[in-house]
């Protein structure tokens, strides 16, 4: 285990041994057993199935990582595996350091115990002394806003209940790793907000972080780097955006050209998200290829860019100028035209999507026919100083379902600046008035 790694898995896997009838598994335990007295192998009467297969990688001190994938990808199996709570059947898990997890819920709780003695015992279990978690105890009853059920036993607990207790908890016996499986998230939408927050704060202590989420959206705004497993085995590992990004492409991949995760992360590694501090200029940036690039019909969009008023291509804009992105389309006369819709966005570079705008919602604007056709879309850029990217897609839009038929993430790169200061992502110019109440 390398000095500055927290975590390190190597060629982890976890095997399940699946009976097709309940009598299959006696029958494999007498045949085990006489197979050890005569010492030769037993028939087999189970399948074995792979949660999990030779997953490798390290974690460092401070990092937060986000574990993405389909559901029964294999996610909480190498968390629980990371903790402790679940044997390998290959390969091993090396923690370093006091892990706080939040795996399933209510996991490591005992239904008769009340809140306050689960507390205590999973404080215990974790090092965490009595006498220290006492005077912890008053911060774990303000966070987890259980009131008097801090004093019930937790299996009178409602699920949201069980949430709030065990990320209290979680969040007041100073971990170094902190592990939250998503499926906690079962708290209203105030209680995750603060979740969240506190998550960012323990992030900014330098504790380890790993994140599971079937939101991009929300491993782009924690995390640095992504780690996408799929069927049991690790796809795709590094810079958040681009995993997100391949990840994203894989679930709205087109049935008919399905094709294997792996392929897709083959066929784009080494594509690297822009760095932001690096001292390079944007011009650099501007040659960097798109972060993703899929869909259905790949190549029927011909152009994109973002210009200023007279047309011309720039990667700078200042604030309050007048700014259009110009989408060249070549519509095959194949595609139905009614529900196409071509869309543009503009996010920063964590992926937050700030600007979206498709010629499909309000003022529709409809396709008469296929072939080449321009699309404009023109605004004030009101973005505050940084650096932005843009992303283009040709959609097939009915009611709420997408289907892609191309999209491109980092079409272009551009920056905004001001000679204000300004705070927050986003500032329209805003009419200010006052109104005089008393003299
Ligand atoms: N005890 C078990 N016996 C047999 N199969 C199991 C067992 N536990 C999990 N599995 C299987 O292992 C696979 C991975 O499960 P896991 O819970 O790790 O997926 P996941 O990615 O966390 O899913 P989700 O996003 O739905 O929580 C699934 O196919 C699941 O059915």
């Amino acid at each position: 285990m390398s000095s500055k790694s927290i975590i390190e898995v190597s060629n982890l896997g976890k095997c399940y041994e699946i009976y097709s009838e309940p009598r299959d598994r006696l029958k494999q335990y007498l045949a085990q057993g006489l197979a050890k007295l005569g010492n030769y192998q037993s028939k087999k009467y189970y399948r074995e199935f792979w949660a999990l297969q030779d997953v490798s990688f390290s974690i460092g001190k401070g990092e937060t990582v986000g574990i993405i994938g389909q559901n029964g990808s294999g996610k909480s199996t190498l968390l629980q595996l990371i903790c402790g709570t679940l044997r390998p059947t290959t390969g091993e898990a090396n923690v370093q350091g006091r892990i706080a997890a939040l795996l399933e819920l209510g996991a490591g709780f005992n239904p008769e115990f009340t809140g306050r003695e689960n507390a205590y015992l999973n404080a215990a279990i974790l090092g965490i002394p009595r006498e220290a978690m006492e005077s912890r105890m008053q911060d774990v009853l303000d966070f987890s806003e259980l009131g008097d059920f801090l004093d019930q036993p937790v299996k009178t607990y409602s699920s949201g209940m069980y949430a709030r207790l065990a990320f209290a908890v979680a969040i007041h016996v100073d971990p170094e790793i902190l592990i939250v499986d998503e499926a906690l998230a079962v708290g209203d939408a105030r209680f995750t907000a603060k979740c969240m927050r506190r998550i960012k704060d323990i992030q900014a202590q330098g504790s380890s972080i790993l994140f599971v989420s079937h939101d991009v959206g929300s491993v782009r705004t924690l995390c640095q780097r992504a780690i996408w497993i799929n069927q049991g085995k690790l796809i795709d590992d590094g810079d958040v955006f681009p995993v997100t990004g391949r990840y994203t492409a894989y679930m709205f991949r087109d049935e008919v050209a399905d094709e294997h995760a792996s392929q897709i992360a083959d066929a784009n590694a080494g594509m690297d998200t822009p760095t932001t501090d690096s001292p390079q200029s944007l011009v650099e940036e501007n040659s960097l290829k798109p972060i993703t690039h899929w869909g259905s019909q790949v190549g029927i969009i011909k152009s994109a860019e973002i210009v200023d008023e007279h047309l011309a291509q720039k990667n700078v804009f200042s604030w309050g100028e007048r700014l259009k992105v110009v989408i060249e389309v070549d519509i095959p006369k194949d595609l139905p035209l009614e529900n196409i819709s071509l869309a543009f966005s503009i996010k920063d570079l964590k992926g937050t999507d700030l600007i979206v705008s498709t010629t499909h919602d309000f003022d529709k604007l409809a396709f008469v026919d296929s072939g080449n056709v321009k699309v404009l879309f023109e605004f004030t850029n009101h973005l505050t100083e940084g650096k932005y990217l843009l992303v283009v897609a040709v959609e097939n839009r009915q009611h709420r379902d997408i289907h892609y038929y191309e999209y491109i993430e980092g079409a272009q790169y551009f920056a905004s600046e001001s000679e204000h200061r300004m705070f927050g992502l986003f500032q329209p110019s805003i009419k200010k008035s006052s109104i005089q109440l008393t003299p």
